[in-house]
């Protein structure tokens, strides 16, 4: 039986957050070079059938976690697929993994309405074997890190082996926000979706019109769905777009569309009239973005955390309790917010208009901190509009965290506390950093960063060695890099061959 391999990027909100909640507004979403990988063997896990002909098994393991092995019987009726995890299979664990649980079944609940009993049986006839893999960012690896002698800077985290083992339950870990559980079930999902033949394989792998690809949104809707079910609540799906569709400018659908869906216990008679992407009730937006050229985003994992859920609801209490206040800072907010994204395309625009003019450009302020980018008397032609551009867009962001800070005092939520401001005003004061920021609901959990990254220079010249030095070096908080950046490939993909990712085979070898 084949092989199926799907991978989907992590996220970092840049800004919207909070007001992404509101179909009234969008969020400035960047899809990271980290991603999950689901690699499904179609053979390999079997288990008692008995007397029970539609009896089939699906082995999930997640490699880098110990006691990470969920069995699952899977019967397929006529119209109800049942899937139930076993303790019978040695090696089974006792711990229950909602995520993959609810991604098996839901999908093949499709599946079954989609292909029907038949194919989805062939599909299954030799039992799965799925592995599931995420690349080291989604996971803090100060401990592996300690383990090795090594410091917690870039060099390091390259030195490690892909796929690392956390040596910790699930359970234990900590993430680093970039969105492991939306990621997860985007990969799985799509991957199950293509093995049962719903999708097809060209849908994850061409990138032309990939936001508007029925079998994508197909697949968006299905994780979007069963996201939000693992999840216990509808945010805004921001992450899972990501994971889908890549960088973005989202807007979220209506909640609604999922009411009828979201109870836990057996999956609904008929999901596809919901999921289906030509059922109008998805209203979602998806927009093209892209971060300027010869720049990168920087992400740092703040080792004090903050719980999300607690910090939405403070934000969304103060918005009812405060409704003229807070509905005049979200729309001037999100005029900024849509002001960044326009100049940071803007960006890439003058790039296409002058590439030799915009590489000088990006080599000459790397030089040099934001407040004297505007002060070079002998700016060259066609050079000075791209250095305001860049400076506008240091601006943009410096007026986002502003208000950002604001909304966080008006709700009484750290949403940009004082240790982060310190942090982040040490490092966008740094020559050549264009701007940064709390990604996403704010808080302690990270920080993000957009800085030069000029062609033909050492590392040790570049913005991000001046900005890593800060982050190694500080005091008032643990800030650790994470290697990510920008994924320039749209979303989820399917991957051909299993030797297109480092240390992939290695990984998820049965
Ligand atoms: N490698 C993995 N294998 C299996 N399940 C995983 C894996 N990584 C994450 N998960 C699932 O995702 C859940 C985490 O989802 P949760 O919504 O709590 O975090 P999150 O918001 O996605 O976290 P973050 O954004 O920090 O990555 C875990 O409890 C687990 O069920
Ligand atoms: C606060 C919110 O708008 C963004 C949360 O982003 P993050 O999980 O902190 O990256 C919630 C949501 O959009 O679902």
């Amino acid at each position: 039986m084949a092989t199926t391999i799907v991978s989907s990027p992590g996220k970092v909100l840049l800004a919207g957050g909070y007001l992404v909640l509101d179909p009234a507004y969008s969020g400035v979403v960047v899809s990271t070079s980290s991603r999950f990988y689901s690699v499904i063997r179609g053979e390999g896990a079997s288990g008692p059938r008995g007397s029970n002909p539609n009896l089939y098994w699906i082995r999930v393991r997640s490699p880098q976690f110990l006691d990470a092995v969920w069995v699952y019987s899977v019967e397929v009726g006529g119209n109800a697929v049942r899937v139930e995890q076993t303790t019978d299979e040695a090696g089974s664990s006792f711990s229950k993994n909602k995520f993959v649980h609810l991604a098996i079944q839901r999908t093949l609940s499709l599946a079954l309405e989609i292909r029907g009993a038949n194919a989805l049986k062939d599909a299954l006839s030799n039992g799965l074997d799925i592995a599931i893999v995420g690349d080291n960012d989604f996971y803090s690896q100060r401990a592996q890190l300690q383990s090795l002698g090594l410091e917690p800077v870039f060099s390091s985290l390259s030195a490690l082996p892909p796929f690392s083992k956390t040596n910790v339950r699930l359970s234990d870990v900590h993430k680093t926000g970039l969105g492991s559980s939306a990621a997860l079930i985007t990969s799985l999902v799509s991957a199950l979706l293509v093995h049962t033949s719903v999708i097809s394989r060209g849908a994850l792998l061409q990138e032309q019109d990939a936001m508007t690809n029925t079998d994508r949104r197909l697949a968006h809707n299905l994780a979007q769905y069963i996201h939000c079910l693992a999840q216990g609540k509808v945010g805004s799906g921001f992450d899972v777009a990501a994971a889908v569709f890549g960088s973005q400018v989202y807007t979220r659908f209506n909640p609604a569309v999922l009411q009828t869906l979201m109870t836990e216990d057996a999956a609904p008679p008929q999901l596809l009239p919901v999921i289906s992407p030509s059922n109008k009730a998805w209203d979602y937006r998806v927009e093209p973005f892209k971060l300027p050229p010869l720049t990168r985003l920087m992400l740092a994992d703040v080792d004090a955390g903050s719980d999300t859920p607690s910090l939405v609801g403070k934000v969304l209490k103060w918005r009812q309790a405060d409704t003229i206040a807070s509905h005049q800072l979200w729309e001037d907010l999100n005029k900024t917010n849509q002001a960044l994204c326009s100049q940071l395309l803007k960006l890439s625009q003058l790039h296409s208009q002058n590439p030799t003019a915009y590489t000088a450009v990006v080599k000459y302020i790397s030089t040099i901190q934001p407040l004297q980018w505007l002060a070079n008397p002998n700016t060259k032609r066609g050079e000075g509009q791209i250095v305001e551009a860049f400076y506008q867009a240091h601006l943009i962001t410096q007026d986002i965290r502003s208000k950002m800070r604001q909304m966080g005092k008006l709700s009484d939520v750290p949403i940009e506390p004082p240790e982060q401001t310190d942090l982040l005003d040490a490092c966008v004061a740094q020559a050549g950093v264009v701007g940064g920021g709390v990604p996403g609901a704010g808080g302690y959990d990270a920080v993000w960063l957009l800085v030069c990254d000029p062609a033909g220079l050492e590392f040790e010249e570049k913005p991000m060695h001046r900005v890593g030095r800060v982050w190694h070096t500080w005091k008032d908080l643990v800030v650790t890099p994470l290697t990510s950046s920008e994924s320039l490939a749209k979303g989820v993909r399917l991957i051909e061959n299993i030797d297109e990712v480092a240390g992939l085979k290695e990984a998820t070898a049965v």
